[in-house]
C-alpha cells in the first residue's frame, strides 16, 4: 500500500502508529478531516491479517466518520483507531492506559469512544489517561456503552426506508434477515420482535444467535446463507464489504438497512443496489446514534437531548432517500453529495481570519 497516496486522494489529514512493547500495544489512529470540528471515531481491536490490512481499516473507517458526523448534523470531524490484536486473549489494562496516553498527546484532535472489539470498561481505562473518550462508564458521568442507541437509531432509519420500498413503515410482518446478532443487532433485533417483524439472524458466534432464538423466537441460518433468504428487508450488522458482486445476485430484499460501517465494497456495488430497485439505507446515515449519543458527552451528557436528536435519523434517510429521487442517482451518492455539500458550506462560513477563533466544542469539559 502506498500510503501517501491513499491519503493524498481521499485527503486524509493524518495518521499515527502507536507502540509501546510493556503492554504489546500496536495501534493507529486515522484522522480525516477536521472541518467540522475534533475527529471523532471509535477504537476498533481485530485480528488484521496484515499492517497494511490494519492501516487500510483505520483510514476507511475514518473518511466514514467524517461523513456520519457531518450527516448527523455534528461539530465533529472524522477520525478512527484500530489496535492490532485478538480482543479475546490479548488485551492489557496498560495497553489501554499507554494508548490513552498518545490520545492524549493529541491534544483533542481525536476523542474515542467503543467500536468491534472495544468495551466500556477498555474506554474507562484509557480514560484514566485523558479527558478526550467518551463512552465511558455512566459513573463518571458519560453514556456507557452506544450499542444500544445506535441500534435504536437503525430502526427508525429502517422504518424510514420501508417507507419509501412498500409505502408503509410498518414493520409488522415484514421478514428481515440479520447478518451478525453482537451488540448492536441484538437491541435491533428487541425493537423489531416488539413491532412483530419475522427475523432470521446469523452469527458466527453461536452464543449470540441462540440468545436471539430464545429472546426473539428468530430462525438461525448459517452465515454463508444469510444472503439468499426470502425476505423483505437484509440487515447487515457484522462486518464491512458485504455488498459485493457475489452477495447482491443472491439478494431477495427490497431494503438494505444495517448497522455495519462501509457495507459496500464498492461505490458501483450502491449503483447496482439501484438498479435492482433495492433501497440501501447509506450506512453512515442510519447508523449514526452511537456518535450522536457519545458526543452529547462533550457537551454535559443528556439522555432526552441526546435520544431526541437520534429521532432525526429517520428524516435524515428520508432526505437522502429526496436527493436519490430528485438527481436521479444512488442514495450513496446521495449522502455523499448531502455531507459534503455541509462540510463546504461550513468551511466558507468560518473562512474570515479571527485571531482567537473559537469552535463550538472549544468547551469541551475536563473531567
Ligand atoms: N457499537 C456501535 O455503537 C456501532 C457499531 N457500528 C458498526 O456496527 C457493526 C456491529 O457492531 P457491534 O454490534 O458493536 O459489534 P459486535 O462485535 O458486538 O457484533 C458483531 C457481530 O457480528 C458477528 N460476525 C462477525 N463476522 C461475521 C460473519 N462473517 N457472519 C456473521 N456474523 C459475523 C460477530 O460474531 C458479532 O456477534 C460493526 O460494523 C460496527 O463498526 C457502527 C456504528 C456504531
Ligand atoms: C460510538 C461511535 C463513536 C462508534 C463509531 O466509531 C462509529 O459510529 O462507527
Amino acid at each position: 500500500m502506498n500510503i501517501f497516496s491513499y491519503m493524498e486522494n481521499y485527503d486524509y489529514e493524518q495518521l499515527v502508529f502507536c507502540q509501546d512493547a510493556n503492554s504489546g500495544l500496536k495501534a493507529i489512529i486515522a484522522i480525516h478531516d477536521t472541518t467540522l470540528g475534533p475527529a471523532l471515531g471509535g477504537t476498533r481491536m481485530w485480528t488484521y491479517a496484515s499492517e497494511s490490512e490494519a492501516i487500510e481499516d483505520a483510514l476507511r473507517l475514518a473518511r466514514g466518520m467524517t461523513y456520519k458526523a457531518a450527516g448527523a448534523g455534528l461539530n465533529l470531524g472524522g477520525g478512527k483507531a484500530v489496535i492490532i490484536g485478538n480482543p479475546r486473549t490479548d488485551k492489557n489494562p496498560e495497553m489501554f492506559r499507554a494508548f490513552g496516553r498518545y490520545i492524549q498527546g493529541l491534544n483533542g484532535r481525536y476523542i474515542t469512544a467503543e467500536d468491534v472489539g472495544t468495551t466500556v470498561a477498555d474506554m474507562d481505562l484509557i480514560h484514566l489517561e485523558t479527558d478526550y473518550v467518551t463512552g465511558v462508564s455512566p459513573a463518571f458521568g458519560s453514556s456507557g456503552n452506544p450499542s444500544p442507541v445506535t441500534a435504536y437509531g437503525v430502526y427508525r432509519g429502517m422504518k424510514a426506508a420501508a417507507k419509501e420500498a412498500f409505502g408503509t413503515d410498518d414493520l409488522s410482518g415484514k421478514t428481515i434477515a440479520v447478518q451478525g446478532v453482537g451488540n448492536v443487532a441484538y437491541n435491533l433485533c428487541r425493537h423489531l420482535h416488539e413491532e412483530g417483524a419475522h427475523l432470521i439472524v446469523t452469527d458466527i458466534n453461536k452464543d449470540n444467535v441462540q440468545r436471539a432464538i430464545d429472546d426473539f423466537g428468530a430462525k438461525a441460518v448459517d452465515p454463508g446463507d444469510i444472503y439468499s433468504q426470502t425476505c423483505d428487508i437484509f440487515s447487515p450488522c457484522a462486518l464491512g464489504a458485504i455488498i459485493n458482486d457475489e452477495t447482491i445476485p443472491q439478494l431477495t430484499a427490497r431494503v438494505v438497512a444495517g448497522a455495519a460501517n462501509n457495507q459496500l465494497k464498492e461505490d458501483r456495488h450502491g449503483d447496482i443496489l439501484q438498479e435492482r430497485g433495492i433501497v440501501y439505507a447509506p450506512d453512515y446515515i442510519i447508523n449514526a446514534g452511537g456518535l450522536i449519543n457519545v458526543a452529547d458527552e462533550l457537551e454535559g451528557y443528556n439522555r432526552d437531548r441526546a435520544m431526541k436528536k437520534v429521532e432525526t435519523i429517520y428524516g435524515n434517510i428520508q432526505a437522502v432517500i429526496e436527493i436519490s429521487n430528485r438527481d436521479g442517482i444512488p442514495t450513496y451518492k446521495a449522502a455523499d453529495r448531502m455531507c459534503e455539500e455541509r462540510i463546504a458550506r461550513v468551511q466558507r462560513s468560518r473562512s474570515t481570519f479571527l485571531r482567537d477563533g473559537k469552535h463550538a466544542l472549544s468547551r469541551i469539559h475536563h473531567k
